[in-house]
């Protein structure tokens, strides 16, 4: 992982290296302290040891209980969905991999309908073993299998913890299952058995993405200077303070599509906290620079650009062609084009006076993944201590979940009663 701070000097908001400089000092500070806390192991701070406290023959044993299916379908949401479609969205697999992370009765009709489900292992993720979306998803998943006369006590595998719904109906039906780590909030968990075990059943060398994550361990030092993940989450902070309250995470590849969406979880479920923290906004290159490119540039100056992108890939050659306006086009590559349209875009910001970090990583492989994820959570990590911010918490999100149980007849919540008092205005 590799990163390039240039285009977030001097403009609006911006930084300048004696910012940075001045910066620095913090970062080492707040460097000892993640250092210490993962030392002890310390809830949250956990989330950096997975590298190397993570078991991948505890996942491989789990999962090979299974034939190699022809699909795996996860059941879960958040956390614990989102670092195992990162990896499933970025590398190839002739298992297919589906995501059930909404109830939307629509999708998740058609979604079961179209699976072979006597072909299909069902991963049902839930650290808490409570998330409403998850349980009754899987209840549905469940009848749909016995539907179709498949023994589902066969073909699941539960990820969820020592406790809880999950683990009740694990122990019952003695199925395979896998803890999830302690210490360890859902959104850090992509390095652990909640984001590799699709990754094993899908084949991939789960070993080289934990391996990829000790890179990253590696690569963590007293100084931003000296530290890939230190430098993002030190200029992201340091933009923030500075009035760009959102961060569009722009990938050039469509491999990491999902991984600005893991990112948007952790960015915004970690740092949105006490009135502060930076909006991640999901983007793609080079399809939004048809889109909301305009407003990154030309709107108002309160965000930075991540672009991202791997700086190897396979290439498709653009034919020759006859037409004079397209020649320049022709005999280049779509990867070629996919490179100039990313430089031209950093270059368009700056040119505008918009800060955009540059994000590369050699080739989106095992390793290279394994690597970004960690120095992601690394970057947040550090964020979080510089803005002295609850980064491994999320209070926030429990009255909406009091509220929907309470509107289900699953307790009595006051935040259900506040539902009932909503004003209107309604415009029909
Ligand atoms: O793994 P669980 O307990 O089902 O939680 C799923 C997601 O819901 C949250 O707890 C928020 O409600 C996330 O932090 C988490 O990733």
């Amino acid at each position: 992982m590799r990163v390039d701070l240039g285009n977030a000097l001097e403009t609006t908001p911006g930084l300048t290296t004696e910012t940075l400089d001045r910066l620095d000092d913090r970062v080492s500070a707040a460097h000892e302290r993640i250092a210490a806390g993962m030392a002890d192991d310390e809830f949250g701070y956990a989330a950096l040891n997975l590298p190397e406290t993570a078991d991948p023959s505890e996942i491989r044993a789990a999962v090979d209980g299974f034939d190699r299916p022809e699909a795996v379908l996860t059941v879960g949401i958040g956390g614990s969905a989102l670092g195992a479609a990162t990896l499933a969205t970025a590398l190839d697999s002739d298992v297919d991999a589906y995501f059930l992370d909404n109830v939307d009765p629509d999708d998740t009709r058609s979604l079961l309908a179209s699976l072979p489900l006597d072909d299909t292992v069902v991963n049902v993720v839930s650290k808490s073993g409570t998330t409403a979306e998850t349980l009754a998803n899987f209840l549905v998943v469940r009848e749909a299998m016995a539907d179709a006369g498949v023994d589902w006590t066969e073909r699941t595998l539960v990820t969820t913890g020592e406790s809880g719904n999950l683990r009740e109906l694990s122990d019952r039906h003695d199925l395979p299952s896998l803890p999830v780590p302690d210490r360890v909030p859902g959104r850090f968990s992509a390095l652990s058995t909640v984001g590799l075990a699709v990754a094993a059943l899908q084949g991939h060398d789960i070993e080289a993405v934990l391996a990829g994550g000790r890179d990253g361990m590696d690569a963590l030092a007293g100084s931003l200077y000296e530290s890939p993940a230190y430098a993002y989450g030190a200029a992201t902070y340091a933009l923030a303070e500075r009035g760009a309250l959102t961060n569009a995470v722009m990938p050039y590849a469509e491999s990491l599509e999902t991984f600005a969406e893991w990112f948007a979880q952790l960015w915004a479920e970690s740092l949105g906290k006490d009135g502060l923290g930076q909006t991640p906004a999901r983007a793609l290159g080079a399809t939004d620079q048809h889109s909301q490119l305009q407003l990154y540039r030309a709107g108002p100056p309160d965000k930075l650009v991540t672009l991202v992108r791997p700086t190897e890939r396979a290439d498709v050659p653009i034919p020759e062609t006859d037409l004079d306006g397209l020649a320049y086009l022709g005999g280049s590559s779509l990867g070629g084009l996919l490179d100039a349209e990313f430089e031209a875009t950093e270059a368009s910001l700056a040119a505008a006076g918009v800060p955009n970090v540059r994000v590369e990583i050699d080739r989106v492989d095992e390793r290279a993944l394994g690597e970004l994820l960690f120095g992601t959570e690394a970057a947040c990590v550090l964020y979080g201590e510089l803005a002295s911010v609850s980064t491994f918490t999320q209070p926030a999100v429990e009255w909406g979940k009091k509220a929907a149980r309470g509107l289900l007849g699953g307790g009595d919540f006051a935040e259900a009663e506040a539902v009932e008092e909503k004003r209107e205005l309604r415009i029909d």
